[in-house]
C-alpha cells in the first residue's frame, strides 16, 4: 500500500489494523510513502479522494507498467475518464458501498456493509472480481457502471452534504421529516440532470424509486457519518465538487436548474478551509 507518512509509519511498526463488522485483526503489509512502489504493478487499486484523482494520477505515470489496470475506488463519475486520458491505461470503475473511516494512522475502522460493483464488463473485470470474491469482499460486474455510478452519485449528493453541515449521520438524515423534504429535492434536482444527460441511474427509475433507493441506503448505514461530514471535521477539503458541485454544473451546462444543489455546494465550500477551487 501507498499512503502519508503517518499512516505509512504505523503500518511499519505495527501492522495495519483492520477493525471491521466481522473481523479484527492487525494484517502485516508492504508500505511505502513513494509511488514508485506501484512500479510493475500488475493491478493498481485507485483510492484517494476525487481532489487529489489528477494530480495522483500524473504523479503516477512514470511508475506505471504498460500493461497494468487501474481500478479507480472512489465517489464521483469522472475519475476513471480522467485517470486513463492522463495515464493512457486501462481504467475500471468500482462502484463502493461501504461505510469506512480512518480512526487512527494504521487503523482502518468499517461499520457498514463492504461490497463492490465493478465495470465496464471487458477484458481484466471478470479476473478483478474473481480477486475480491476470493478476498470475501462481494463484487458484481456491471454493463451499466455509469449508470450505477450515478446511482451512488445521487445517493452522495442527497445525503452528504446534509451529514455534513449538520453533522447527523445518514439514519438521522433518513429520520428527520423536514431533512427528508430537502433530500428528496436534492433527489429530483439530480434526477433530472441524469434524464437530461442522457444517464439512467440503476434503481431510479423515478423520483419515488429514487427516494426509496437512498432511504434503503440510510437504513443499511444509518450509524456512519458522510465522508463530507468526517472530512468537514478533520478541516480537510471534501469531495463536494465532484457530488453537489458536479450535479449543479452538469445542470447549469445542460439547462435544469439546480437550485438545491448549488446551495448545498456553496454551504460545504465555504465550510471548507479556505482554497480557490470553483465548480
Ligand atoms: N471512506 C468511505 O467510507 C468511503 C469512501 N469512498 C470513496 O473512496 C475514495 C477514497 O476515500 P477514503 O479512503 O475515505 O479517503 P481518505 O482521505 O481517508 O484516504 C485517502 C488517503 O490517500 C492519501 N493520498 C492522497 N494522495 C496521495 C498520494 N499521491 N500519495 C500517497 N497518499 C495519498 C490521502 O492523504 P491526504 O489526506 O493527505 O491527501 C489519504 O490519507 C473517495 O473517493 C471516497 O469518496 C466511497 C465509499 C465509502
Ligand atoms: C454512502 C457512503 C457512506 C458509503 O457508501 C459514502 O459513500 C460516503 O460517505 O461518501
Amino acid at each position: 500500500m501507498i499512503g502519508r507518512e503517518s499512516f505509512v509509519t504505523a503500518v511499519k511498526q505495527r501492522g495495519l489494523t483492520l477493525d471491521t463488522r466481522m473481523f479484527n485483526e492487525v494484517v502485516s503489509v508492504d508500505a511505502s510513502t513513494e509511488l514508485a512502489a506501484a512500479r510493475n504493478a500488475d493491478l493498481v487499486l485507485f483510492c484517494v479522494k476525487t481532489t487529489n484523482t489528477e494530480a495522483t494520477a500524473r504523479a503516477l505515470v512514470p511508475f506505471l507498467a504498460p500493461g497494468c489496470t487501474v481500478l479507480s475506488l472512489q465517489n464521483g463519475v469522472e475519475n476513471a475518464d480522467q485517470i486513463s486520458a492522463i495515464t493512457g491505461r486501462q481504467t475500471i470503475s468500482a462502484v463502493v458501498y461501504l461505510a469506512a473511516a480512518v480512526p487512527a494512522p494504521g487503523t482502518v475502522k468499517h461499520t457498514g456493509r463492504g461490497d463492490l460493483i465493478i465495470g465496464p464488463d471487458g477484458s481484466r473485470v471478470a479476473e478483478i472480481a474473481n480477486l475480491f470474491r476470493d478476498a470475501g469482499v462481494g463484487c458484481v460486474v456491471s454493463s451499466r457502471i455509469q449508470d450505477q455510478l450515478w446511482e451512488k452519485l445521487i445517493c452522495n449528493s442527497a445525503l452528504n452534504a446534509i451529514s455534513a453541515l449538520c453533522q447527523i449521520t445518514y439514519g438521522e438524515a433518513g429520520d428527520d421529516k423536514a431533512v427528508w423534504e430537502v433530500v428528496g429535492k436534492v433527489i429530483a434536482e439530480a434526477l433530472a440532470v441524469a434524464r437530461a444527460a442522457g444517464v439512467s441511474p440503476t434503481n431510479m427509475d423515478d423520483v419515488d424509486t429514487a427516494n426509496t433507493t437512498v432511504r434503503k441506503l440510510t437504513r443499511q448505514i444509518a450509524a456512519a457519518y458522510s465522508s463530507t461530514a468526517q472530512d468537514l471535521r478533520r478541516k480537510k477539503r471534501t469531495e463536494i465538487d465532484a457530488l453537489n458541485g458536479f450535479i449543479a454544473r452538469r445542470g447549469r451546462e445542460l439547462g435544469v436548474p439546480t437550485p438545491v444543489n448549488q446551495t448545498l455546494w456553496a454551504l460545504v465550500r465555504a465550510a471548507e478551509p479556505r482554497t480557490d477551487t470553483v465548480t
